[in-house]
């Protein structure tokens, strides 16, 4: 054999690649953007809504849920993955569900203001939404809202949002926000979350009526749309069947919102399987209770950063102190 063939077969026989980000067509011609860190694990980010709808973990495992009926076709939101909820958590206000920035086309920024504190990431991308003229009838405020997805070393998924207020006269505006996170899970009645106990919620199943939740760690047996006030830092979202934990850990983010369907509203939804509701939970980091208000010139930043870990057993139970005060 010549030395020459032996040369050409040498790197595409290499195991180990770098981190890379990746500019791509997705479903329906979107364009979306592909983050890969050297170990194997990848993220997906249509600028469409500035929507993450793909994070794998280093043995390719997919673990965000992505509805098989998710349409790809502005104006609707796609349905699974992380969809921005902005200027506007649900319907507590005058815009559509959810704002508008989950169905804008963002923008790549090349290089956009530095971050106070420097992420180790060097898979990630840089995003911004700023208002159209049609954005700013409906919320009459200038912003720019930018948004860094990036991928750790270790797989984890940090999203980091900076929304400034850039109004020139002098208008200070408010709004509410969610990272509307959707995880996969194996069966929605072999999960738990850990970390809301005690907590005061808000049900949005009975008129945003506030109540207190018990002393348990969260189960799931028919539909819940609570969004949970003054929550900590970290929440573990326990997989038993799977044996994975989700660990949230989230900043600048008071409330966390737990939802899931269930079989009645999963019929009613176009874009949501009938049987989808099992394999999917969504917990969602947010500020809704106390919106936020920015002057002009102020700039506001929230940020939410997800791992998936082996869960931890002792003596076939679940140490949830272990998986929340771990570090
Ligand atoms: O169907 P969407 O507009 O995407 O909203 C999906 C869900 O989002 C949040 O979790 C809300 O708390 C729910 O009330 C809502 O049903």
């Amino acid at each position: 054999m010549s030395s020459e063939k032996e040369k050409t077969i040498a790197p595409l026989s290499s195991s180990s690649s770098s981190p890379s980000v990746e500019l791509c067509k997705g479903i329906n011609g979107l364009d979306k953007v592909i983050l890969r860190e050297s170990r194997g694990s990848s993220a997906e980010v249509y600028l469409y809504g500035g929507h993450v709808t793909s994070w794998k973990n280093d043995h390719g495992e997919e673990l965000l849920f992505l509805s098989s009926k998710a349409i790809f076709k502005p104006p609707k939101a796609i349905r699974g993955g992380i969809p921005i909820c902005f200027p506007q958590f649900g319907g507590l206000g005058t815009l559509d569900q959810h704002g508008f920035a989950r169905n804008r086309t963002w923008t790549i920024e090349d290089d956009p203001p530095p971050f106070p504190t420097n992420t180790l990431s060097k898979a990630f991308v840089d995003l911004i939404l700023k208002p159209s003229e049609e954005d700013m009838k409906s919320w009459p405020h200038s912003f720019e809202y930018r948004l860094r997805v990036a991928l750790g070393p270790g797989g984890d998924l940090m999203l980091t949002s900076r929304i400034r207020n850039t109004n020139s006269e002098g208008k200070p505006f408010s709004f509410t926000f969610a990272y509307h996170t959707y995880f996969s899970v194996s069966d929605i009645s072999e999960v738990r979350v850990e970390g809301l106990e005690t907590l005061d919620y808000l049900d949005n199943l009975r008129n945003k009526e506030r109540f207190t939740e018990q002393g348990d760690a969260l189960t799931f047996e028919s539909e819940v749309d609570k969004i949970y006030l003054s929550t900590p830092t970290k929440i573990a979202i326990i997989d038993h069947e799977k044996k994975r934990t989700f660990v949230v850990r989230k900043d600048g983010l008071p409330d966390a919102v737990v939802w899931n369907p269930w079989d009645k509203k999963a019929k009613a939804m176009a874009d949501f399987g009938d049987d989808e509701y099992k394999y999917m939970l969504c917990v969602e980091a947010a500020a809704i209770e106390k919106p936020i208000t920015l002057k002009p010139g102020e700039e506001w930043k929230g940020r939410v950063e997800l791992s998936a870990v082996p869960s931890s057993y002792c003596s076939g139970q679940l140490d949830p102190q272990r998986v929340l005060q771990g570090s």
